[in-house]
């Protein structure tokens, strides 16, 4: 199956929310390149804009300011194509249709032929075989957020957009999570990108991290996690306290700025 994803692009990429004395500065002007292929967790402190630039990339906000490409092609062509998919802290299940109805849905919204042997063989793969007739409310936080994640899944997509998708479940689904799902991407060559609060998450899943400061967000680190610390837990310790280092970096930043003479 081939589908390896684009490289994205961000080039002076900002966003400004409303105008006059109410205007809003969420993300001012970054340049940012991901490589094809690769997952890249985005860590920083909350309210810096990282939900912002994660939306601006999936189409869903418009900047203010620069260019988002995504192998060359505009957010909104990557959706046409139903080559783009996006995870959120709220698995935003249709709390109507079953769990094969969500994600058979997703594939009809991504225009794509109804693949009912798919579908089955996707509930399968996320570990909800049994469950394919039960509704939303019929499971636990964990069994939508594998839904959710199904549901992006089921289209193949080229680039998959994750804001927190683990964020909502107890800390021990969440390790389970963790461990399950992102295999089943992480093989097929699409691009990543991952929104977490949890920095031993984003040092166990992604090939990069991200670090940045306080709104208007900077980049203060950019850590890449080589595929030999995955299952090395000293090399995952020390890279975990290089993004808390960075992390704290942009702290003490920011707070001298906010405040110079604390510093005197
Ligand atoms: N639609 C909107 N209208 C106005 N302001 C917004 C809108 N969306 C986000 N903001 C503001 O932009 C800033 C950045 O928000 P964003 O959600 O991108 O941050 P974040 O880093 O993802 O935060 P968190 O980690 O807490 O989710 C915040 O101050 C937020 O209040």
């Amino acid at each position: 199956m081939e589908h390896t994803g684009p490289d994205i692009r961000c080039a002076d990429v900002a966003k400004t929310f409303g105008g006059g004395t109410t205007s809003l500065e969420a993300v001012a002007p970054l340049t940012l390149d991901f490589a094809a292929g690769q997952m890249t967790a985005l860590v920083g402190p909350s309210g810096c804009g990282k939900s912002t630039l994660l939306r601006m990339i999936a189409g869903l906000e418009v900047p203010s300011a620069g260019q988002i490409t995504l192998g060359g092609q505009s957010p909104q062509d990557m959706q046409r194509q139903g080559a783009l998919a996006m995870a959120f802290q709220d698995a935003s299940l249709l709390p109507w249709r079953s769990v094969r109805g969500n994600i058979a849905l997703a594939r009809k919204l991504a225009r794509m032929s109804p693949d009912a042997a798919a579908v089955e063989d996707m509930i399968a793969r996320v570990g909800l075989s049994g469950f394919e007739d039960a509704r939303p409310a019929e499971l636990s936080g964990g069994m939508r957020q594998r839904v959710a994640i199904a549901r992006c899944l089921i289209t193949q997509p080229r680039v998959l957009l994750l804001d927190e998708p683990f964020g909502a479940v107890d800390e021990l689904t969440r390790t389970r999570l963790n461990l399950e799902l992102p295999p089943l991407w992480q093989a097929s060559g699409t691009t990543a990108l991952m929104v977490t609060h949890s920095v031993r998450e984003a040092v166990a899943l992604a090939d990069r991290v991200l670090v940045f400061s306080s709104r208007p967000a900077r980049v203060v680190g950019d850590i890449m996690i080589p595929p030999e610390a995955r299952g090395d837990k000293a090399r995952q310790l020390a890279l975990t306290e290089q993004v808390n280092a960075a992390l704290a970096q942009g702290w003490a930043d920011d707070s001298a700025q906010a405040h110079p003479w604390a510093a005197q």
